[in-house]
């Protein structure tokens, strides 16, 4: 860390120069000014890391120039001095967003403590920040991959969402199609991108504790209550707090989540003082809410509640166009993180890819990625570093044989007859006779081959 710039601004020459021996001891890098139209001029060219401003100045006086040093860096430390007595002044310029102040006659050593001080809370603030800017890269709308058709009309939904702040919304889809990472995405997108976001899933928190685990509880509310906890909705305030498998939420959960959403109000587990919070909810299920409320085991009046902007995440296999880029995506991703270099996919494991139906979505998708990466040197991912359940189940005439075309590497005719052979069999739950049918096969012909490629 290089030295820290502070920038002295009085009209006495005597408190200019004993601050710049005193601070320049200290190890700053001092620069000085006697006038606002001066002290501007620095504030601009120099980027000082603080500002000790008084406020009575000739010509422009020190509140204008904190007003704006302020509207040319937000962030910019300012100490005022003021003389004795002048302390509304004082308490006008904390408003306008001065760090402190100190009175004249100022005793240095407590000058040098507020000024490490200041300094150090402005050290954390950018940390916070950068740390901030990096996770709204990280979660931003930019990382969400999807060139479909689907998947472009959920992106520009999410934006509008992001936008409009606090509208409660609703994630529905399968598990693994990315549901978690929308939540995200709507929060670094949103106005609320720099406060809080909190995630827990209903499903995996024992009921009696996911009431604590929102809501907080005072000390002594149970056994375990040794101290008092604050609640994920007081954490989140100003956030997004994240519900994941709502569908999951015990009934009792539910009328009191309802209370939440209803009032914006709740208590604490054990406590007797109701607390307002300003956050907005997402949650998500990949359970069809409709058919549990008419199984009675979710609440109409929370579903309504909850999906004031319902987003539907469609299956993967219902947007095969976000198959590859998805691939390239995850082979850039872990070649990164494993300091690998694989280019991409041979043409036969891109079509096997392509017609497997990806019961697990775009996190069984990213696994077998991962997997094939971890354990391949090659520059190319082949058709035998794909798991067997890809290459086994995804029929290679299963968008029709006409369809079919032999991949460049060229194929094993024997292996697309054992494959269909497999399929026969399979299509018909393995009655021999009709799936020697299906293949204009007599019986023998048809259990010859079954034998051959080790079906009998
Ligand atoms: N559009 C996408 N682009 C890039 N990565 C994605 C996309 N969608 C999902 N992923 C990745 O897929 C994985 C699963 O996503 P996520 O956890 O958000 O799914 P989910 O629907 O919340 O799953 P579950 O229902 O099991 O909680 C994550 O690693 C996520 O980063």
């Amino acid at each position: 860390m290089g030295k820290h710039k502070i920038l002295v601004v009085d009209d006495e020459h005597l408190i200019r120069w004993s601050l710049e021996q005193n601070l320049s001891k200290q190890g700053y890098e001092v620069l000085t000014s006697g006038s606002g139209e001066d002290a501007l001029r620095l504030i601009r060219d120099e980027s000082p890391d603080l500002v000790l401003l008084d406020i009575q100045l000739p010509g422009i006086n020190g509140l204008e120039v904190l007003q704006k040093a302020k509207d040319l860096d937000g962030e910019l430390i300012v100490i005022m001095i003021t003389a004795l007595g002048v302390l509304e002044t004082a308490v006008k310029a904390m408003r306008m967003g001065a760090y402190d102040y100190i009175g004249k006659p100022f005793n240095l050593d407590e000058l040098a403590i507020t000024i490490k001080k200041a300094l150090e809370t402005g050290e954390l603030k950018r940390e916070v920040a950068h740390l901030r800017s990096e996770q709204s890269r990280h979660f931003g709308i930019s990382n969400l991959i999807g060139d479909s058709r689907h998947m472009q009309n959920v992106l520009s939904l999410i934006k509008k969402v992001a936008q409009s702040d606090a509208s409660t919304v609703l994630v529905q889809g399968e598990s693994g199609t990315g549901k978690e990472l929308v939540a995200k995405a709507i929060h670094y997108e949103s106005a609320r991108a720099d406060k809080p976001f909190m995630a827990i899933n209903c499903a995996a928190v024992p009921e009696t504790l996911l009431e604590s685990e929102l809501m907080g509880h005072e000390r002594g509310a149970f056994t375990d209550a040794k101290v008092q906890k604050k609640g994920l909705f007081e954490l989140s305030d100003g956030g997004t707090i994240f519900l994941d498998e709502i569908g999951d939420m015990a009934m009792g959960m539910q009328a009191k989540l309802l209370r939440v959403l209803e009032e914006r109000t709740f208590r604490r587990v054990g406590g007797s003082k109701d607390i307002s919070v300003d956050v907005r909810i997402i949650s998500a299920t990949n359970k069809d809410l409709l058919e549990a409320i008419a199984d009675k085991s979710f609440r109409a009046d929370l579903y309504y509640r909850l999906q004031v902007i319902p987003l539907f995440l469609p299956s993967l296999r219902e947007r095969k166009d976000d198959i590859l880029p998805l691939v390239e995506h995850f082979i850039a991703h872990f070649n990164r993180e494993f300091g690998k270099s694989v280019k991409g996919v041979s043409p036969m494991a891109e079509k096997f890819l392509l017609e497997y139906p990806w019961p697990g979505n775009i996190r069984e998708l990213r696994n077998v990625i991962e997997r094939a990466i971890i354990l391949e040197n090659e520059e190319t991912l082949l058709l035998e570093h794909l798991p067997q359940e890809i290459v086994g189940k995804a029929g290679v005439l299963s968008s029709g044989p006409l369809s079919f075309q032999i991949p460049p590497e060229g194929i094993d005719i024997e292996e697309v007859e054992r494959e269909l052979i497999r399929q026969s069999l399979e299509l018909t739950d393995g009655n021999q006779s009709k799936a020697a049918k299906k293949l204009n096969l007599g019986i023998d012909a048809f259990r010859y081959r079954m034998k051959k490629f080790g079906f009998l």
